[in-house]
């Protein structure tokens, strides 16, 4: 697998990242406009640093593009003319729809669009994926990359804005959760990386009872609200000070914020 990264940034390092810990590249191009900071990539042997864009799409067959909105017209323009039936090009870039991206390189070309998050370099992102048409040709062979880096979800593009908020931002909103988490530790009389460590674990073994067991939230809850307990008395209190629905009113105002990106 012959894998570009246009624009190593904070997600495109994080995929990058995640590649190379899953051993998923035979070769890498990682392009940046001012290549220093990512210069120790190279220290792997088969990766490759540039800022020309055009060489890394020559020498690559997958094309994972990772730069801000306002970018990529340009950067399809400057490589559209190099695009072969060996290239699939995957987009992570948020607001920019695939008949956007047919009307700069043609519909002739395997188009996917991505939505996966920074947890991409750990292997544990949640990554959602749509495709053109002829793109759907090439579906498996994304699910398979990105399926290496965490779990994967096909969608229709319709609900690719959604899936930015839950799945992509969503690794800001659980930090801060985690974040809260551990100053009510601190506050208990942990010291911070202790308590840290006991909300992030937590927070891991939350998520971990659900996708094992298969069961719901509020199962879970039962499990551990003790009649008259601590832990009923602590979640109605979060409760009336509005945690549920502060979070609610986040992803929607989060997700009414792509429509402006995309209009501008
Ligand atoms: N950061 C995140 O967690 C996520 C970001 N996204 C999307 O991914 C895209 C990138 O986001 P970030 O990594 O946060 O942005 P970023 O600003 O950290 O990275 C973009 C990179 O592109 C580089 N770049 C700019 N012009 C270039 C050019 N002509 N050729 C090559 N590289 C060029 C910049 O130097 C920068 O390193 C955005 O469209 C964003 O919406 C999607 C999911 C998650
Ligand atoms: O905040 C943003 O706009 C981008 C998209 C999702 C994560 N970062």
């Amino acid at each position: 697998m012959k894998i570009a990264i246009i624009g190593a940034g904070n997600l495109g390092l994080a995929i990058a990242k995640g590649i190379l810990h899953s051993n998923g590249a035979t070769t890498m191009y990682l392009t940046k406009r001012n290549t220093k900071s990512i210069q120790e990539f190279e220290k792997y042997g088969n990766v490759t640093v540039t800022s020309d864009n055009q060489e890394a799409v020559k020498n690559s067959d997958i094309l994972i593009f990772a730069v801000q909105p306002g970018h990529f017209a340009s950067i399809l323009e400057e490589t559209k003319d190099l695009l072969t039936e060996k290239h699939v090009v995957i987009s992570t870039i948020t607001g920019f729809r695939i008949p956007k991206i047919e009307e700069i390189i043609g519909s002739d070309k395997f188009i996917i669009r991505s939505m996966p998050n920074t947890a991409i370099s750990v292997g544990k992102s949640m990554t959602c994926i749509c495709s053109n048409e002829l793109g759907k040709k090439r579906v498996d062979l994304a699910k398979a990359i990105f399926n290496r880096m965490g779990h994967t979800m096909e969608i229709p593009e319709d609900q690719m804005q959604a899936a930015t908020v839950i799945c992509a931002s969503g690794i800001a909103f659980w930090m801060r959760l985690i974040r809260a988490t551990t100053q009510g530790a601190i506050q208990l009389g942990f010291d911070a990386k202790e308590a840290q460590e006991l909300a992030m674990h937590t927070c891991n073994g939350a998520a971990s009872l659900l996708i094992e067991s298969g069961s719901h939230p509020e199962e879970e809850i039962d499990r551990v609200t003790t009649p008259k307990g601590c832990t009923i008395e602590g979640l109605n209190e979060m409760e009336h000070q509005g945690l549920s629905s502060s979070l609610i009113r986040g992803i929607v105002s989060s997700f009414e914020k792509i429509s402006q990106i995309r209009k501008g």
